[in-house]
């Protein structure tokens, strides 16, 4: 997982606008193969989408051929209510841009049946391939999409009933008064966000800091369901200042200090994108499975070459590593930690290889 600190809401959105933009282009999709957008509302994301809809104004980028799956949907209210998703995203996002509307998939939190609408647009999405990136925000209790917690991180999209400090919190959109806040919501489930190849999540404001230190220090739980994330491949949380308030200083630390050496080795923004690591993956599979190349599969399933093994000797594994028991935890990327490199394997190939 990678967390980006940025010093305010401002410059964390423009972060994020950047980001989707360069990978909307780095993937040049098609009508034959769009751009698969999970979106999200609430105030976090207002920002993003201001910078999105400049850029698109700006001739910077086009949403053409991307879809859009939104991530939730209250219960109850009209399509047409100010405070509906639906209204939310076409006020700030979709009357802006060019977008075909075909391409535009919310929730109907008025559907006559709201299972079925709920199973039909998990189909929906798979059906267009599965989500490219998910962007999300998070409530204070670390909620995402309406997915309160105990909900579980296997859930799929559903029917929910949102929790008290919810309605609460959202009541500011409903003139304060608790009784006009919707107390149910059609929802896209913690999987759902987790099945999408990529997340990234925005989180600004010391009242959320507790959530994002749960998330990110704290273990998996579904009590905090944004922390789900820890197990993806792909995820990235762009922060401001403020949310960093109830982290170690050594966290902050960390993860600035990685960011600082992804942009020393000239990766700026995007390490991998999913997309390239799917790339790759294709192509090694099809060296594999190819038949017209039984050498190339050889060598991926042969051991390692004696002189390659021996390139890694005790003297090139730093001090650090020696002293690791294999049960002292360290942190570290992805979700890798210390325990994981087995050391004394290692060191066990290099003394027992033959000589080259
Ligand atoms: N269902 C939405 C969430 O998707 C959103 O992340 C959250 C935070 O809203 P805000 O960004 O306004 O704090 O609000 C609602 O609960």
């Amino acid at each position: 997982m990678r967390l980006i600190i940025r010093d305010d809401k401002a410059t964390a959105s423009q972060y994020i606008a950047d980001y989707i933009i360069s990978r909307i282009k780095s993937f040049a999709p098609t009508p034959e193969k769009p751009f698969v957008l999970g979106l999200p509302t609430g105030s976090s994301p207002e920002g993003i989408y201001k910078n999105l809809v400049a850029a698109h104004k700006n001739g910077d980028t086009s949403f053409k051929n991307v879809v859009t799956f939104n991530m939730d949907e209250y219960v109850g209210i009209a399509r047409e209510h100010p405070e509906s998703y639906h209204s939310f995203m076409y006020k700030h996002f979709f009357s802006h841009v060019d977008v075909d509307p075909a391409n535009i998939n919310i929730l109907n939190g008025n559907a006559p049946d709201l299972e079925e609408e709920c199973i039909a647009y998990e189909e929906k999405i798979k059906r267009a391939g599965g989500i490219e990136l998910f962007l999300g925000g998070i409530g204070p209790d670390g909620h995402i999409a309406f997915n309160e917690p105990g909900s579980s991180l296997r859930s799929r999209t559903r029917v929910k009933t949102l929790a008290y400090d919810t309605i609460i919190a959202n009541s500011r959109f409903f003139g304060n008064d608790l009784n006009k806040v919707p107390k149910m919501a059609l929802t896209v489930g913690v999987q759902t966000v987790m099945d999408a190849r990529e997340v990234l999540i925005i989180i600004t404001g010391a009242h959320k800091a507790l959530a994002l230190q749960k998330c990110i220090e704290g273990g998996i739980s579904h009590m905090w369901t944004l922390s789900a994330l820890q197990m993806h491949p792909h995820a990235m949380i762009v922060v401001d200042e403020d949310a960093t308030l109830e982290l170690q200083v050594k966290t902050v630390k960390y993860f600035k200090s990685i960011e600082q050496v992804a942009n020393s080795q000239g990766f700026g923004q995007a390490l991998e994108s999913p997309e390239l690591v799917l790339k790759k993956r294709d192509s090694v599979l099809e060296k594999l499975d190819s038949p017209k190349s039984p050498t190339a599969s050889k060598a991926f399933l042969a051991p390692p070459k004696p002189s390659l093994v021996r390139q890694i000797t005790p003297e090139l594994v730093p001090d650090s590593m020696h002293e690791r028991t294999p049960d002292t935890p360290t942190m570290g990327l992805d979700g890798l930690e210390a325990k994981d490199v087995p050391i004394q394997a290692m060191h066990e190939r290099v003394n027992t290889a033959p000589a080259a």
